[in-house]
């Protein structure tokens, strides 16, 4: 499974203009008291693609996620997943449509093993209670099993296989990302929204990290990608976008926008 970044493995090229969008938002606009997160921003994921979504610190990269994933309501505009309108619907919802989501900092259920954590995946439930759930007399027992083997799969895939009796909660940083990252491929996902999976992360497991990315995206998966590390991006990402107070500052291929001087001084602010 272990895939290097390096020669030919590259970008994966896309030509958007070619793909239709599988995710997009439509003038998004998110309010905290009058103060506007997001402002009137529009973006196409386009089918295949590993669209970067970058900017300083408080640009609305986080807000603009949990818009998309169904975890905050808009104040205004609409989001569409394959062309129907998915705006009004809860987080739960949408990953059952196929849009999944991973967060900055991992919340895994700390008390259930890795094993049990990944297969939470298998019907979107919360709590640790899920996995009493999941066995419950009504599911048949070739579900269960499809389910475990699957589980086991996927915690192969993300490097986990040693690790799965262990209580999730000795889990480093690095581990709990690939922990999520395996609980949400469960529900089989065609969009995933990942939120910074290199921060806190060493570079070996990074590596690791990227591989399993382009490897994903390799199998039809779409991703938008909030990341920091600069490197990572230009690696993974054939177009970033990036905001800043909330609206779209800039598009383009990773290299052309992050030499941009509109960018830069965004960035430095006001040591530009
Ligand atoms: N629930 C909230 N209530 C009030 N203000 C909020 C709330 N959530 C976000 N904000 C504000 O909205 C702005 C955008 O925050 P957001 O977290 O989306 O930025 P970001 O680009 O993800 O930043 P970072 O890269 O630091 O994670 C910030 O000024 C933040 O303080």
């Amino acid at each position: 499974m272990t895939q290097t970044m390096e020669g030919p493995q590259g970008p994966i090229e896309t030509d958007p203009a070619k793909t239709e969008a599988i995710l997009s938002a439509r003038s998004l606009t998110r309010s905290f008291q009058g103060f506007k997160a997001v402002d009137d921003l529009s973006l196409d994921l386009h089918q295949g693609e590993i669209l970067g979504l970058i900017g300083p610190n408080g640009a609305g990269k986080t807000t603009m996620f949990n818009m998309l994933a169904g975890s905050l309501l808009p104040s205004s505009g609409s989001i569409l997943l394959d062309g129907k309108d998915i705006s009004r619907e809860g987080a739960e919802k949408r990953l059952r449509r196929g849009l999944g989501r991973t967060f900055q900092i991992p919340r895994p259920f700390p008390e259930m093993t890795v094993l049990e954590n990944v297969l939470c995946g298998a019907q979107g439930q919360s709590g640790e209670r899920a996995i009493s759930a999941f066995f419950r007399p009504g599911k048949s027992r070739q579900d269960e099993a499809r389910a475990l083997e699957k589980a086991r799969h996927l915690t192969d895939f993300l490097m986990l296989s040693h690790l799965e009796n262990e209580k999730a909660r000795v889990l480093s940083g690095g581990q709990r990302k690939l922990l999520e990252l395996a609980r949400i491929l469960m529900a089989d996902p065609k969009v995933i929204l990942l939120d910074e999976p290199a921060a806190g992360v060493n570079p070996t497991l990074l590596q690791e990290i990227m591989a399993r990315i382009v490897t994903l995206n390799e199998q039809g998966v779409s991703i938008l990608l909030i990341e920091h590390n600069m490197d990572m991006v230009a690696r993974l990402c054939s177009r970033v976008m990036v905001m800043a107070l909330g609206q779209k500052l800039a598009e383009g291929a990773p290299n052309a926008v992050i030499r941009d001087p509109e960018v830069v001084r965004a960035y430095l602010g006001d040591a530009a």
